[in-house]
């Protein structure tokens, strides 16, 4: 029996992109996996005028992810029949009389029990609007049931632009009824990180200053920009990526433990470590600690893909940063003096995000002639792909004398058989269906992380000395990205599994 409540989940800009690839494929798996309530069901909400059977042929019966992802055809028409549409008019700023009379005849016929849910899957700008139309209805009251608010990222443009929108959205809806998403929340070795963190007495008393040198995360992807060059050419590396999904990552490697594994308390946690990172306004500091690059055309997987510049939707004299690495530090009696390294780019030579730990030389070195010293331990989560664990130490080499070698314990979450691992947004949907936040950003953390970033934003826009460095596509960056690290550090450049042993690795 499912413990998720008889709802109706209303989706504006069913028509796009996000609904057709992500959201109804999602709540197809939920609903073959037995997740969904008895009484379900979607309604999509768009500006033109469609026909339920023919929205359900577009997102369902035709819609090529569902076919791709799910072997299951026999429950697709039973899903089909949970689905429904309502055409707004021309706008999304309109009476939305006709939208809550229907939402209301649904909830009826369906046996939703008051219960609903919207999601937000439009343009950022009209987000506000939206709530408003619907709290003039009546339709965030939760006198009934549940009234719940999904919002999709990006979350604001920067501190000021995310102050008025969570204001915006906040006149409309409680913050405990305001879901922000941030899709890397949901994936599930994320959510992991807590628990190799808190559940494990190995790691938790090594997890700060006193033994780890420094901590280091690449988020690398080998695709370009795509069909979204409008948008990203607008955003850049550090707001499509860093300021959100990454920063996120940061505040759970960072956090001190939370009292328990309440929504709250962890979100309670996650916004102090936010608040501890030291925020970088010098523009001297901000030189010496950011390194910002642009691709260029070149080579992924034997393929020649196109230079940033030259892709549809951007600016052909763009400097927006499709690489980004920031070093900074962390202001708590944790972390103190600690670096932090973090990369996010596109178009490097494979797709990976992992976190690497990089533990201190113990104080007095043994073996130190043999080649391989204790600055060799890492510990390295890799959330995606192959996701798992990878613990790295020195052993002795067999036979005379102390000859150590690096040696590899490692753990694969596929080695999990019969566990399926959830899709991000399947997940996601999930918690909110049955109200569970802990994997939803709050108002305070979204401008924790903004507070982080636009300073490094305003410097980059405004700073003559900025320079964005070309890197050819499927190359590691600009090939002074090592310059940011100190004394004999340097970047992991990561292959594709996790064992992937990349060595001394110079840019050329
Ligand atoms: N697609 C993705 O992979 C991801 C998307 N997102 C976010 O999710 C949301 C939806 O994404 P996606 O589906 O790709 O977006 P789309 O650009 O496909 O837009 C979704 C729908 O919004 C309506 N819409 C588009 N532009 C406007 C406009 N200027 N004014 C009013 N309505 C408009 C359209 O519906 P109609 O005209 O039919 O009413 C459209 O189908 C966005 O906030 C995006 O940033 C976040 C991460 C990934
Ligand atoms: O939010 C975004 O994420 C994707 C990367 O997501 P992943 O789950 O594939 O790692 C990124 O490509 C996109 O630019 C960004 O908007």
């Amino acid at each position: 029996m499912s413990k998720t409540p008889n709802q109706l989940l209303v989706i504006f800009g069913s028509s796009g992109d996000l609904t057709q690839r992500k959201l109804i494929p999602s709540i197809f798996k939920l609903y073959c996996e037995g997740h969904l309530p008895e009484n379900f069901g979607v309604l999509g909400v768009s500006r033109s005028e469609v026909s339920d059977e023919d929205f359900r042929k577009k997102v369902v019966l035709e819609n090529q992810h569902i076919s791709d992802t799910i072997g299951n055809f026999a429950k697709r028409d039973s899903f089909a029949e949970k689905i429904f549409y309502q055409a707004l008019g021309d706008s999304y700023d309109l009476d939305y009389s006709p939208l809550r009379e229907r939402i209301e005849a649904l909830d009826k016929t369906m046996g939703c029990d008051g219960n609903c849910m919207f999601y937000l899957s439009v343009p950022p700008k009209i987000y506000e609007t939206i709530a408003s139309r619907l709290n003039e209805q009546g339709l965030s009251k939760e006198s009934e049931g549940h009234r719940r608010l999904i919002v999709e990222k990006p979350f604001g443009y920067d501190l000021d632009t995310a102050r008025e929108l969570n204001k915006g959205l906040q006149d409309n809806f409680g913050e405990s009824q305001i879901y922000r998403i941030d899709h890397y929340l949901g994936k599930e070795t994320v959510q992991n990180l807590l628990v190799t963190r808190f559940s494990n007495s190995i790691f938790e008393p090594l997890w700060n200053r006193n033994y780890i040198r420094h901590v280091e995360i690449t988020n690398a992807e080998s695709v370009g920009v795509g069909k979204r060059g409008g948008y990203y050419d607008s955003a850049g590396a550090l707001r499509d990526m860093f300021q959100n999904h990454l920063l996120q990552i940061i505040s759970l490697v960072v956090m001190e433990p939370p009292i328990d594994a309440k929504a709250e308390s962890i979100r309670n946690e996650k916004v102090k470590a936010l608040k501890s990172l030291r925020i970088m306004t010098d523009p001297d500091i901000l030189h010496q600690n950011t390194i910002r690059g642009q691709y260029l055309s070149g080579e992924i997987d034997g393929e020649q893909v196109l230079g940033y510049r030259e892709e549809s939707g951007v600016d052909p004299n763009s400097t927006t940063e499709t690489y980004a690495a920031i070093k900074f530090f962390v202001d708590n009696w944790r972390w103190a003096d600690i670096p932090f390294y973090v990369r996010t780019a596109k178009r490097m030579p494979t797709k990976v995000t992992e976190i690497v730990i990089h533990f201190k030389t113990p104080h007095h070195q043994l073996f130190k002639d043999s080649g391989v010293d204790s600055k060799d331990n890492k510990l390295i989560i890799r959330i995606q792909p192959n996701e798992g664990i990878l613990v790295k130490f020195g052993v002795k080499v067999p036979g005379q004398g102390f000859k150590v070698e690096r040696a590899n314990l490692d753990f694969y979450y596929d080695d999990l058989k019969g566990t399926r691992v959830m899709d991000a947004y399947e997940r996601l949907l999930l918690d909110a269906m049955q109200g569970d936040a802990t994997l939803y950003a709050r108002a305070d953390e979204v401008e924790a992380a903004w507070e982080f970033v636009d300073p490094i934003l305003n410097y980059w826009k405004t700073d003559k000395n900025v320079v964005t460095y070309g890197y050819s596509a499927g190359m590691w960056g600009p090939n002074n990205a090592d310059e940011l690290l100190e004394g004999d550090s340097y970047w992991r450049n990561p292959g594709k599994l996790l064992t992937d042993d990349p060595g001394f690795c110079v840019i050329s």
